[in-house]
C-alpha cells in the first residue's frame, strides 16, 4: 500500500517535472486534431446550416422551448441555463449543467452591419474571431475587441468584457446599443439604455445567464486604419510606471488626448513596459518598421516586450489583425506553465505552428484531479480595481502570489447612479475630475505563485480569500468566469444585488434561472479540496 502511494507520488512528481515534453509530445498533437475537427464542424456549419434569413424563426423555436418549461407544475422545473457544454465556455468553474433544464441556443450568424449607425447586430454564439475575420477587411472592429478569439459575443454582454481599448470607453457592456431576450415566459424583448427595459440593460452585465436567454445583439464598432504604431516605453520604478498608467489613460484629466490602445506589463515591482499604441498608416520608408508579429516563428509577445526593458524605447508598426491577436500564441503568459521551453527559437521554427493549444480543448480534458490541482497550484484571475490605488494592487498580488508577468488594462466604469446594476458608481476620489466615470484598470494574475514554484506549502484558497477582501476594501470587482472564494453574504458586499434582485423578482426569473452566487461559485468544496494539494508533491 505504501509503496502505491510512493510510486504514485514518483510518477506524479516526474510528470510534473517533464510537463513540457508531455504537453508537446501528447496535448499539442492533440489539440491539432481537436482543432482540425472543430473547424471542419463549423465549415460544415457554416455552408450548410447559416442562415441569418431564419433568425426570428429559430427565435421563435426557443421561445416555444421556454413557454414549454413554463407550462409544466413548478415543483416538476428545473432551473434553465443554455445548453452550451461547459468545456466550450471560458469559465474556469465547472458550472453543474447537468442539474439545470438546458435550452439550446443554436444562434451563430452576423446579422447585419450597420455603418450609419456604427453598430452591427449579431446573435449570441458569434466568436470573437469570427466578428474580426468579418469587420477588419470591411475596415471596422468591435469598440471592445478582446484578444480571446474564441470568447462569444454573449457570453462576453452576460459576463463582462475589457480591452486595451477600455480607457475609451468603459467594459464591454458600454458597447452595447440593444440586448433581444427572451425572458422566464417565454416573451421576447428588445432591452435599451432608455426604453421601458432599462432596468434590464443595467442589470444584464455581470448576471450570467440568471435573467432570461439572450438571442441577438447590437454592437458598438470603430473605425480603424491598417496598421498600429506601437511604441514601447519601459520604466524603471513602481511610481513612475504607475504615474504614467495613470497620464496616459486620461485618470488624471479628462480632456487629455489618449492613445487609441494602451497597456502595460509589469515584469517585477520595479520594471514595467507601457505600450501606447494609436492607428496609423506606415508612411513611405518605415515599411522596414512593419512588424507582423503573430507569425510562429516570432518571439512570444511579452517575452518580446520585455526585450524593450535593456534595449530602450522604440516603435513600429503592427498590422491591426496581429494586433489584435498579440497574446494568442502564448495565451498572454499561460503556455509557459505548460511548455516552459517554449520560447525557444529552435523550438518555435519547429513547433510554433502548434500553439497555442485550444482554451476548448484543455478544458475538454480537464479531469477532476486537474481541475483541483490547478485550482490551488495556479492562479488565473482578472480584477477591475481603482488605478488610483495601483501601487498597492501590484504590493498585494506580490505578497500574496509574487507571480509576473502581471497585466494591466485601464479602464473606464461608469456611474449611471446609485443601484442600477451590480457595479456601484466609483467612489468620489476615483472619480476621473469632471468626468461621469472613474478610471479603473484590470489586473490580470495569471500562471503559478513562487511559493508553487519553489515546492513551499501554498495556500490558495487562503491567499484568493485574502485578494477578494482587498478588492471589496477599494471596491473593485473581480470577472467571475474565475474562481470566487467568497459567500454568498460576501458577495453581496462587493457587488450590489438590489437592482438585480428587483429585476429578478419583476420579470420572473426566481424560480427560473439560478442565483448569480450559485452560477458563479466553485463546484467543488474549495476549503476540502484546497486543503489536500496545500503541500508540495
Ligand atoms: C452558422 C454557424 C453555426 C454553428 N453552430 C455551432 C453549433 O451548433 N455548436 C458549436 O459548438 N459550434 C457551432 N459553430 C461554430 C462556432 O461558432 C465556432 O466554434 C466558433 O465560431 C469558432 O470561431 P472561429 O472558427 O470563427 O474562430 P477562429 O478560427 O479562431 O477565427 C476565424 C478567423 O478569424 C481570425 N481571427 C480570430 N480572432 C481574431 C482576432 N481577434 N483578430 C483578428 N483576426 C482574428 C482567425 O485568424 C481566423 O482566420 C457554428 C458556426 C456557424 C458559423
Ligand atoms: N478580456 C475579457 O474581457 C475576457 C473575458 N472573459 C470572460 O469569459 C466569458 C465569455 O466566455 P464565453 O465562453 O464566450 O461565454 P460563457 O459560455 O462562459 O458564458 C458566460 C456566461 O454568460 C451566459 N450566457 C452565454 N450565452 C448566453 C445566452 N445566449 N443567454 C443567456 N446567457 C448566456 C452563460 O450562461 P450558461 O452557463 O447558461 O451558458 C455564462 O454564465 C465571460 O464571462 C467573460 O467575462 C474571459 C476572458 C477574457
Ligand atoms: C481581460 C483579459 C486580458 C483577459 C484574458 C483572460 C485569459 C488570460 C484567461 C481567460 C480564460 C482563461 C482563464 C482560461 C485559462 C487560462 C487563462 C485564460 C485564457 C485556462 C486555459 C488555463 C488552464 C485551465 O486548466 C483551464 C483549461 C480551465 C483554463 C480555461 C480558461
Amino acid at each position: 500500500m505504501g509503496s502505491e502511494v510512493g510510486l504514485k507520488q514518483r510518477i506524479a512528481r516526474w510528470m510534473e517535472d517533464h510537463r513540457g515534453l508531455i504537453v508537446v509530445l501528447i496535448v499539442l498533437p492533440l489539440s491539432l486534431i481537436f482543432d482540425a475537427l472543430m473547424q471542419f464542424r463549423h465549415w460544415v456549419f457554416r455552408k450548410f446550416i447559416s442562415a441569418p434569413e431564419k433568425h426570428d424563426e429559430r427565435v421563435r423555436a426557443i421561445q416555444k422551448k421556454v413557454r414549454k418549461w413554463s407550462e409544466q407544475p413548478q415543483k416538476d422545473r428545473k432551473m434553465m441555463c443554455t445548453a452550451r457544454p461547459n468545456w466550450q465556455s471560458l469559465s474556469t468553474t465547472f458550472f453543474r449543467k447537468d442539474l439545470c433544464h438546458k435550452i439550446a441556443i443554436p444562434l451563430y450568424d452576423i446579422l447585419e452591419l450597420k455603418p450609419s449607425h456604427m453598430s452591427i447586430r449579431v446573435e449570441p454564439m458569434v466568436s470573437v474571431g469570427q466578428a474580426t475575420a468579418f469587420l477588419v477587411p470591411r475596415g471596422y472592429t468591435l469598440a471592445v475587441c478582446l484578444e480571446v478569439a474564441e470568447a462569444t459575443l454573449g457570453g462576453l454582454a452576460m459576463g463582462v468584457g475589457m480591452t486595451t481599448y477600455s480607457h475609451k470607453v468603459g467594459l464591454y457592456q458600454e458597447s452595447i446599443i440593444a440586448y433581444e431576450m427572451v425572458l422566464s415566459d417565454g416573451s421576447l424583448v428588445r432591452v435599451t439604455r432608455d426604453n421601458e427595459y432599462s432596468d434590464l440593460y443595467h442589470t444584464l452585465p455581470w448576471s450570467h445567464g440568471t435573467l432570461g436567454f439572450l438571442v441577438a445583439l447590437e454592437l458598438q464598432i470603430i473605425k480603424i486604419k491598417p496598421h498600429i504604431k506601437m511604441e514601447y516605453i519601459p520604466v524603471k520604478g513602481k511610481k513612475n510606471y504607475c504615474n504614467m498608467m495613470r497620464e496616459l489613460s486620461g485618470a488624471l484629466d479628462k480632456d487629455k488626448a489618449t492613445p487609441d490602445y494602451l497597456e502595460a506589463t509589469i515584469y517585477n515591482k520595479e520594471e514595467a513596459v507601457i505600450m501606447v499604441g494609436n492607428f496609423s498608416d506606415v508612411p513611405p520608408g518605415e515599411e522596414n518598421k512593419i512588424n507582423h508579429l503573430t507569425r510562429w516563428y516570432k518571439p512570444w509577445f511579452y517575452k518580446y516586450v520585455e526585450r524593450f526593458l535593456k534595449k530602450g524605447r522604440d516603435y513600429e508598426y503592427i498590422p491591426l489583425g496581429d494586433y489584435l491577436l498579440r497574446h494568442n500564441r502564448a495565451i498572454f503568459w499561460v503556455v509557459e506553465t505548460m511548455i516552459p521551453f517554449g520560447n525557444n527559437a529552435l523550438f518555435r521554427f519547429f513547433f510554433g505552428w502548434l500553439l497555442p493549444p485550444k482554451i476548448a480543448f484543455l478544458k475538454f480534458t480537464t479531469t477532476p484531479g486537474v481541475r483541483a490541482m490547478t485550482f490551488t497550484k495556479q492562479v488565473f484571475q482578472d480584477i477591475v480595481l481603482p488605478m488610483n490605488q495601483l501601487e498597492d494592487q501590484i504590493d498585494k498580488s506580490e505578497e500574496l502570489f509574487d507571480l509576473y508577468p502581471v497585466l494591466v488594462y485601464p479602464c473606464r466604469i461608469y456611474d449611471h447612479g446609485p443601484h442600477r446594476g451590480q457595479l456601484r458608481p466609483p467612489r468620489k476620489d476615483q472619480m476621473v475630475p469632471g468626468a461621469n466615470y472613474g478610471m479603473f484598470n484590470d489586473l490580470g494574475v495569471y500562471g503559478v505563485p513562487r511559493p508553487v514554484l519553489e515546492k513551499k506549502r501554498f495556500d490558495a484558497v487562503d491567499a484568493m480569500r485574502k485578494m477578494e477582501r482587498f478588492t471589496q476594501e477599494v471596491g473593485g470587482y473581480p470577472f467571475l468566469y474565475a474562481d470566487t472564494f467568497m459567500t454568498r453574504e460576501e458577495f453581496e458586499k462587493m457587488f450590489d444585488l438590489t437592482a438585480y434582485e428587483q429585476v429578478r423578482a419583476k420579470y420572473n426569473a426566481n424560480g427560473a434561472f439560478p442565483h448569480l452566487h450559485d452560477k458563479i461559485k466553485p463546484e467543488i468544496d474549495v476549503v476540502e479540496v484546497g486543503k489536500q494539494y496545500m503541500d508540495p508533491l
